[in-house]
This record gives structure tokens, sequence and C-alpha cells, in this order.
């Protein structure tokens, strides 16, 4: 339907008209989603197209139409090697929107590509093989086969690739050692523990060598502690193999604690797209506002954010702290040293920090100090926007 628009998203370019051999530059976007709809219901096809329709709530659509309109109208790229959360309340439409993503969903509207190729032309074996070898799913609930073993588990999506026995069998053992299960190759899924399942899930996604895992709230089921440890190792993959990963959730925390950038969702729309920090410093509206409201902000907010300019002679004195880091360590630098300190990169002060900013930021009293990059502007809701332009690399 409609055509792409010029570049929303500050980031990389969509390729719109990309040919579908193009080989995929670092630059370039896995996934660019431009315009997406996914819509539920009698004659759903007309609900995106209506301008009568479009600019309703969700509420008033499914009143008017008898539809459910769980996507609405979305855009944005998912980078290459970057962690992106797609995050929001139940029935946001987090799922419908990932499930479109390799079309397990069918979109009712839009544009849909991976790495330039366009994922809504693509015909049934083009689609098999994206799901099985591109674009591999973790779900919530691991879909392990009972009577098979660890091994054979993890070994299960390279069969239905057609790898050999010896071959798949080994390239299963190396995931084993990978996510932490050396040992167990021999148990049945029966035998282990949620979190030792759930790794047994990661591994067989991991094992076809997926360009993109997509996860569907993988550790939702899991308990606090366990949970944690499955977000460090998905954080630890992360580091080591640079993948990129889509990961719905509806945990804030495990938002920000993971996500690159995060996508906020509400009624089907994304109402922000950005860094964590972006996020919890610059909320887009008084939704988003009230969705970070107890996020601990030293932890998240840096001080490349929080510093004022330096006054004379500051600028030479005061401990040196880099500009991402975040502000509970520079309280830490402030408390020990009793003054200031200096945000530097590659030698160069770029403002200070002093008691003051400090207070401000854990106090939320720092509205818009990040004024002059385009984090204190309202964001454009469909569009991946972060501040300078820029995507945060893990
Ligand atoms: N097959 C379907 N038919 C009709 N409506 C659907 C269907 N699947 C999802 N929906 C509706 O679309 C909306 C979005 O659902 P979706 O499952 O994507 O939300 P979600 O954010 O993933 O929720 P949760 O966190 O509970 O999984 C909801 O209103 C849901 O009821």
């Amino acid at each position: 339907m409609t055509a792409a628009p010029a570049n929303p998203s500050g980031a990389p370019s969509a390729p719109d008209s990309t040919p579908d051999t193009a080989t995929p530059q670092a630059g370039d976007p896995v996934f660019s989603v431009r315009n997406l709809w996914k819509v539920f219901g009698p004659k759903a096809g007309r609900v995106p197209g209506d301008t009568s329709l479009t600019g309703l709530s969700a509420a008033e659509v499914r009143e008017r139409t008898g539809c459910t309109a769980a996507v609405r109208d979305v855009s944005f790229d998912v980078a290459r090697g970057e962690v992106f959360v797609v995050m929001g309340l139940s029935g946001s439409g987090k799922s419908t929107l990932v499930r479109c993503l390799t079309r397990l969903i069918e979109p009712t509207a839009g544009a849909l590509h991976i790495d330039g190729e366009d994922v809504l032309a693509m015909d049934r074996a083009r689609l098999r093989q994206l799901r099985r070898t591109r674009a591999a799913m973790v779900f919530q609930h691991f879909g392990l086969l009972p009577h098979r073993t660890v091994l054979d588990n993890i070994a299960y999506g390279l069969e239905i690739q057609g790898v050999g026995r010896a071959e798949r069998r080994a390239r299963a053992a190396g995931m084993i050692e990978k996510v932490g299960l050396a040992g167990l190759g021999e148990r049945r899924p029966g035998q282990l523990s949620g979190g030792q399942q759930q790794r047994v899930g990661l591994a067989r996604a991991l094992a076809v060598d997926p360009e993109v895992l997509l996860f569907d709230e993988p550790f939702s089921a899991l308990d606090p502690l366990i949970r944690r440890d499955m977000q460090e190792e998905v954080i630890r993959l992360h580091r080591e193999e640079g993948r990129t990963m889509v990961f719905i959730t509806h945990d804030l925390s495990e938002a920000l604690r993971i996500g690159d950038r995060i996508a906020l969702m509400r009624d089907g729309e994304i109402v922000q797209l950005g860094t964590p920090e972006e996020i919890v410093a610059a909320p887009a509206d008084d939704y988003v506002r009230d969705f970070v409201r107890d996020v601990p902000r030293e932890q998240v907010i840096s001080v490349r954010r929080a510093m004022r300019p330096a006054l004379a002679g500051e600028a030479d004195t005061g401990v040196a702290l880099a500009p991402g880091t975040v502000v509970a360590e520079a309280i830490e630098a402030v408390a020990r040293s009793g003054e200031h300190v200096r945000v530097v990169e590659d030698g160069r002060t770029l403002g200070v920090v002093d008691h003051a900013r400090l207070l401000a930021v854990v106090a939320g009293l720092d509205a818009d100090p990040g004024a002059g990059t385009d984090a204190g502007t309202a964001p454009d809701p469909g569009g991946s926007h972060t501040a300078g332009g820029e995507v945060a690399a893990v």
C-alpha cells in the first residue's frame, strides 16, 4: 500500500527500492517495517485505507467495524547487531507485530523487508527458509520434544534443514556448551528445570545460526533469579556474537536491561521508540512517563545527558568519566572526591557534573538537559527516533 516515507527513522535508510539480490551492508537495517497494519475481523482490509477509521482509537475502530486493529501503522528499522525490544502491556500488539515480521501472522497492509528483500512477496518455500534459517523464533513455551534427548532437541532445527546426523549432533553439542548445559545432553526435557529447558530452546534456535533471533516473552514463566540468569545469558551471547535480536517483553526492567532500543507499544501503535536512556529521560507522553515512573533514573541516565558546560577552571580538574557512564557511578565519584567530575571524550572535556546536576537527575528535575540533541523533541511515534540518530551498541 503506502510508499515508505523518506527515511523516517533518522537511522539506516529504508531499502524500499533495493533489489532483492542486494548484499546487505553493515549500516543497512535487517528488518525495515513501514506503515504496517494487522487488523483482525470482518473485512479487515478496508480499515488501513479508510481515513475515517485510521484516526480513531482501537476501541472506536472495534465499535465501528467489529475489527481489532492489533498493529496500527507501525514503522521502524531493526539495525544489524542490535537488541530491539518490543515492550507494552498485555494486548498492546507485541506478539502480533513480531509474528508479522516472518508472516506467521499475515499483515493486513504495509511494507516489510529483511535485508532489502520484500517479505510480503515471498512464496511459501522462501518463507519457510526465512523462518528456519534467517529469523528463528524462541517462544515462551519452548516446544521441546519430550521423548528426545536434550542433544536431539537442539539438533532438531538442523534435522529439518536436512543436515546429516553426525554434523547436527556435533553442532548441537557445541551449542550445549555455549548455553551452559554441559553434561546434560542425554537427559530428557522433563528432567530439566524450567530455566534449563529455556536454555535448550535458546540453543535450538542458535543451532541453525539465524541472522536474527526473535524472542516472544521467552522468560516470563521463569522465577526471577533464573530469569535474571537468562537475561545475562542473552546479553552475553549478544556481546559474543553480535547477533541481531528482537525481544518481546512486558517487563520494563527486562527491556531496560537488555535493549539497545525499545519500541513501546500501546493499542497497536508505537508510542515511543528510543534507547532506554531516551525513554526514561524524555518520555514522549504521560503514558510513557507513567510507565517509567519507578525506574531508578541514576542507573539509566548517563553523564552526557546530566552534564552542564564547564565554568572557568573546571575543565582542568576533577575525575574524568566517559560520556556513557551512568549517573550512579558519577554520584560515587563525586561523593568520594567532594568536587565535580568531568565528562571527557577523546581527551576533550565535554562538560561537568556536580552535586546539583546529579541530584536533579535522581529527583527527576533534569527535564530536557539533552536540549540541543533531538532527545527533547516529541518523537515521530512511527519512526525509530534516537538522539543524534545513533543506534546504541551493546
Ligand atoms: N487471532 C486473533 N483474532 C482476533 N484478535 C486477535 C487475534 N490475535 C490477537 N488479537 C488481538 O490483538 C490484540 C493484540 O494482541 P497481541 O497478542 O499481539 O498482544 P500482546 O501485546 O502480545 O499481548 P500479551 O502480552 O498478552 O501476549 C489484542 O486485542 C488481541 O485480543
